[in-house]
């Protein structure tokens, strides 16, 4: 990758460690819920081929979401509550096409300022070889992992092919993830669960659930003071490396450009169901933990007040000058 690409962001920032899929180290942190890039798991090897060539001969005929951006940042969002939500602008557009007519879309972005990023999750649409790599990929080493961890069910592959440049902004999932890098390089900067007052996230009822309202490269400190203070830890992912991002744990990932041809990042990642609930919850609260009270409350409230609009008011009401000047004491 080119070393002029990677953006310069006001935070310092330390390593995520890389260590070798043989090493005790790499499972005593993904039991701690800690980011690591695992090497040499031969997760998605028999994906080393699926370049644009490879993929359009053996995608099928199945239609892909494609979304377009015309900046270079693909915040995600959910295209149900933006329907209902009448103010909200879509950040991207979203497109349901062929393999095909994905490749054409490539094509026109080098010769206009849009980016596009295919995210679909892999299914049965797919042709026999695709499903043969699929069927080599390294299952026995990720099941006994979702077994060692405790984690659920394997919930779904996504299969994500993007121009260099492209961003996905920071923001945070509700799952477990191997995230598997197959071609091109990508940056992927990580804030633990307990900078989630650093990063204010949209309220939960809001079309960007679960993204950060802070854009990382311009950061609006009048409204989003306490972004001052994140530590994020980071790395760039190569072809073979695994990286485990952890459930709650937030993500920026940024597709670095290439020196070589063609420009596009490939990756798959594996998400899982988080390990079910401890018999006995031990406190204090883990920050994780905490993330999801705040949710459920959220979700209770707007439930209750059966407008998303409300809840804010109603916090404030429960909070301002009852919890924000007095301990409870
Ligand atoms: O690779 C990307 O651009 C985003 C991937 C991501 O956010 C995820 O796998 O959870
Ligand atoms: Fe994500």
């Amino acid at each position: 990758f080119d070393s002029n690409s990677i953006n310069k962001y006001p935070f310092p920032s330390e390593q995520i460690p890389r260590l070798s899929v043989a090493d005790p180290e790499t499972y005593r942190l993904i039991k701690e819920s800690k980011p690591v890039i695992i090497t040499d798991t031969n997760l998605v090897g028999s994906a080393a081929k699926w370049d644009l060539n490879y993929l359009h001969e053996n995608l099928g005929k199945g239609l892909f979401y494609v979304y377009t951006s015309n900046t270079n940042k693909f915040k995600y969002y959910n295209s149900n509550r933006a329907e209902q939500c009448k103010s909200f602008v879509n950040p991207t557009e979203r497109h349901h096409v062929t393999f095909p007519q994905f490749l054409q879309m490539l094509k026109r972005c080098s010769c206009t300022d849009e980016k596009v990023y295919l995210q679909q999750i892999l299914n049965d649409t797919v042709g026999t070889n695709i499903v043969d790599d699929f069927l080599q990929f390294n299952w026995d080493w990720v099941n006994k992992c979702k077994a060692a961890f405790g984690w659920g069910q394997l919930s779904s592959n996504l299969l994500l092919i993007g121009l260099e440049g492209n961003i996905t902004p920071v923001h945070y999932d509700e799952q477990e993830n191997f995230f598997a890098q197959i071609s091109g390089y990508k940056r992927c900067i990580l804030f633990s669960p307990d900078q989630f007052d650093c990063l204010y996230p949209h309220p939960v009822a809001h079309p960007c659930d679960r993204q950060s309202q802070v854009d990382l490269s311009n950061p609006d400190y009048k409204r989003f003071p306490k972004f001052r203070n994140v530590r994020p830890t980071e790395a760039i992912v190569g072809p073979g490396d695994v990286l485990y991002i952890p459930m709650y744990w937030w993500h920026q990932i940024e597709s670095l450009l290439s020196r070589g041809l063609p420009p596009v990042t490939v990756s798959v990642n594996f998400w899982y169901k988080g390990s079910a609930l401890p018999d006995k919850i031990e406190y204090p609260l883990t920050p994780q933990q905490r993330v999801s009270v705040m949710r459920n409350v959220e979700k209770m409230l707007a439930a209750a007040l059966d407008d998303p609009d409300k809840v804010g008011g109603l916090l404030r009401s429960i909070v301002e000058g009852r919890y924000t000047d007095h301990a409870l004491s």
